[in-house]
This record gives structure tokens, sequence and C-alpha cells, in this order.
């Protein structure tokens, strides 16, 4: 080999340094750079707020050792969705837009404060919710727990939480949505599709009208958003044949996994974990639609059925609840954003790859009825078909074959 070869070879040894340098003083360009000119994809790294002091202290995680008694059937509900004008006349009545997200699923109103809600505007949002599943607002002031916490309450008993964090000013209430820079990354230990769930559904009444107020988060563009999809949507999807399959199962939902999380973290388990049977189709007292009551965070189980045929089914819907992006609507949080969902006819989950954001929320959710067929009962596009005169969706797959470019 020639020797300018191995004088070649001398270098690499300096060479790692060289480029540690290079990289260190490119990298410290970049960030003053980037105090004065916006750089896709890297000035959002750079906003992350301190850690303290931190305005919202006292709304960060606790895990008090709490022990509370089972929940007891037969805590009264009445929907108050009930009461609601179907022209939601009251509750739109100062809007400045409203305007849906898809066909299926989500309405951003704008211009409306929740704090100032009247009973009868609370009805409307209550029945909105119902029909839409979830229903954004944004800019909101004075939207302070104590008021997040009545609206909550006049929908319904509130639930308190088993295994999650509660904020530290000991509302039991509330239940804390918080990470921050030093929390795992959540992208390496969730995919999304993993965290789709409703809230709670093993209780005996799960939670319909839920509130999530975003007290801090990334700026625009730094991710963080959450996406809700549609259970009466996901019904609709299904064959005829398939519809009335999963019409007679009964499903078993267990917060035994996520109780036994809390434990393997060394974090109290406030209330012993409960698996309790649903239907897997129910109806929503309000709309009179049938949803699929499924969701892959706390299913486990279909009463009666082998647990192979089980877990095809599981995946099925599961794929059909994560990859249908017309069922889905998925929003941006901003200061002042609040969602409320109807926790009965929707998935969600968070998206992650905002770190080193602190993202932060609290959510308050109301107990509803404990969840029934009603073998009378219509789907969503049963409804609008008839309504609007459509012809009825092509389910057998003809349609579909010249989608393909
Ligand atoms: O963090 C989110 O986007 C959603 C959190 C959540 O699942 C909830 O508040 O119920
Ligand atoms: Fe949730």
């Amino acid at each position: 080999m020639a020797p300018s070869a191995f004088k070649a070879e001398e270098t690499p040894a300096t060479t790692p340094s060289i480029i540690a340098e290079k990289l260190k003083s490119t990298t410290i360009d970049i960030k003053e750079k980037a105090k004065t000119t916006f750089i896709p994809g890297f000035t959002n790294y750079l906003n992350a707020a301190p850690d303290e002091p931190y305005e919202w202290e006292q709304f960060t995680p606790a895990f008090p050792d709490l022990k509370w008694d089972p929940i007891q059937p037969g805590i009264p509900y009445e929907d108050k969705g009930l009461l609601g004008d179907p022209t939601y006349s009251r509750l739109l009545e100062g809007a400045t837009e409203v305007f849906d997200y898809t066909q299926k699923i989500g309405t951003e109103v704008r211009g409306v404060q929740l704090k100032d809600l009247t009973d009868d505007q609370k009805n409307d949002l209550a029945r909105l919710l119902a029909y839409r599943g979830v229903v954004f607002f944004r800019d909101q002031e004075g939207f302070d727990i104590d008021t997040q916490l009545a609206l909550g309450r006049y929908w319904g008993k509130l639930h308190k939480h088993a295994t999650t964090m509660l904020p530290k000013n000991g509302l039991e209430e509330v239940h804390v949505v918080h990470t921050t820079k030093n929390s795992k990354n959540q992208t390496a230990l969730f995919t999304s599709s993993y965290l789709w769930h409703s809230d709670v559904t093993y209780e005996i009444q799960p939670p319909s009208y839920t509130s999530l107020a975003v007290l801090a988060g990334p700026p625009r563009g730094g991710g963080g958003d959450t996406i809700w999809s549609s259970n009466y949507a996901l019904y609709d999807l299904l064959s005829p044949s398939m519809q009335k399959y999963l019409e007679g199962l009964t499903a078993l939902h267990s917060a035994e996994e996520q109780a036994q999380g809390s434990r393997n973290d060394g974090r109290p388990v406030r209330r012993e974990p409960v698996v309790t049977e649903h239907p897997l189709v129910r109806t929503n007292p309000v709309t009179g639609w049938k949803g699929v009551f499924f969701n892959p965070g706390f299913v486990k189980g279909f009463v009666g059925v082998p647990k192979l045929e089980y877990e095809y089914i599981y995946r099925y819907l599961t794929e059909l609840i994560t990859s249908s992006p017309e069922i889905q609507a998925r929003f941006t949080w901003e200061k002042g954003s609040v969602a409320i969902w109807d926790n009965r006819v929707t998935n969600h989950t968070p998206s992650y790859g905002f770190a080193p954001h602190r993202r932060h929320g609290v959510r308050v959710a109301a107990t509803a009825e404990k969840p029934y067929l009603d073998p009378n009962s219509v789907s969503q596009d049963e409804e609008l078909d008839a309504l609007l005169g459509r012809q009825p969706t092509n389910k057998d797959g003809s349609l579909i074959s010249n989608y393909n470019d």
C-alpha cells in the first residue's frame, strides 16, 4: 500500500473530535439564528418552556396514598342532551363560527365562552356532543377548574379515577394529563394504536360528557394533537352480517392492566380494579343511534367467544378505529383550548413526539347510564340515508376498486 494511504489512516483518531467541534459550532449558529428566524423543524425544539417556576404547579401530578370504596351501581343519571334543542339554538346564539371537522365526527364552536353557559346552553351542548362525538372550543377565558367541575357536575356525578394522576391541590375529581421533557420517552413506549381508548369503560356506568382543558402545551407545530374516532361510524363501516353478529356479543372491560401498571411503578391503586361486562353494541339515549362500544385499551375478551376469534375481531375493530381518517377528528391544541367528548360514542388517543415541551391538561368526566342496546335503535347512516334521500353505502367492496391511484 502506498505511504499516502497510511497517512490517510492516521487521521481517524482526530476526526471525531473535529466533527464534534464542527457540529457544536453549527448548532450554536442555528440556535442563535433561531432566536430571530423561524427554522422549520428546529425552532420548535428551542421554545421549550423552563420547568420552574411553573404557573400550574398545583395541577402537576401527585399520587396520594388514598383508599376508596368500590363504585356502587345505580348512580342516578338523566341525560341533559334529551333537553337540548335539535338546532342547538341557545348554544349557538352568540357563536361567531361553527364548523364540522368531518361528516361523521367533530364540530368546532367559536365565539362561545364555556364559563358563561346557561343551563339551556349546557343542555344543547350535551345534545351536540351526543350527535357529533366531540366538540372543540378555543380562546376560553376564565374556564378555571371550578367552572370545569361545575359543568361536568351539571351533566352527571363526577368520576374519580382509581389510578392515574391527581393534581397536587388534592382535587380528587380531576384527572391530570402531564408530560415534560423528563418523562419517559412516550413515542418509544406507546404507538398511538396502542393508546386508543375510551375512558374507564370498565366502570359499571362509564362516563358520557368528558372535558379536557389544556394548561400548557407545545408551541404551534410542536405536536401533541389529540385524535377522536367515532363508534357510530365504526358500526356503519361493518357489513350487515357483522353488525348483527357483534350486536349479540358482550364484551369484558378490565381495569386490571391499568392497576397493575400503577403497582409496577410503585404507585397506589386507590380503588380495587374491576372487570365489567357491557353489550358490544350500545344505544346512545340522546341520538338513539347504535355504536360499537369497543376500545382497544380496556376490552379484554368477548363472553363465550374463543380467544383467537376474539383476537381477530379485536384487531379488525382496532384497525378500523385507528386507520379510517373519515371517522376521525384531529384537534391541535392552543392556549385556551377545551375539547369535550361523549365518551360513550368515541375513542381517542394523544399523539406523542412533542418532547422537550411540557404538555399539561385537566380532565373532568361525568358518570352516565349503564350501557344498553335497544334492539329498535338505528345507525347514524340509516337515519341520515332516510333523512337525506341518500343511497345506502355500498358495502360489497365493488366501489373501492377504482380508487387505487
Ligand atoms: O392527552 C391527550 O391528548 C388525551 C388524554 C386522555 O386520554 C384523556 O384525557 O382522557
Ligand atoms: Fe382518555
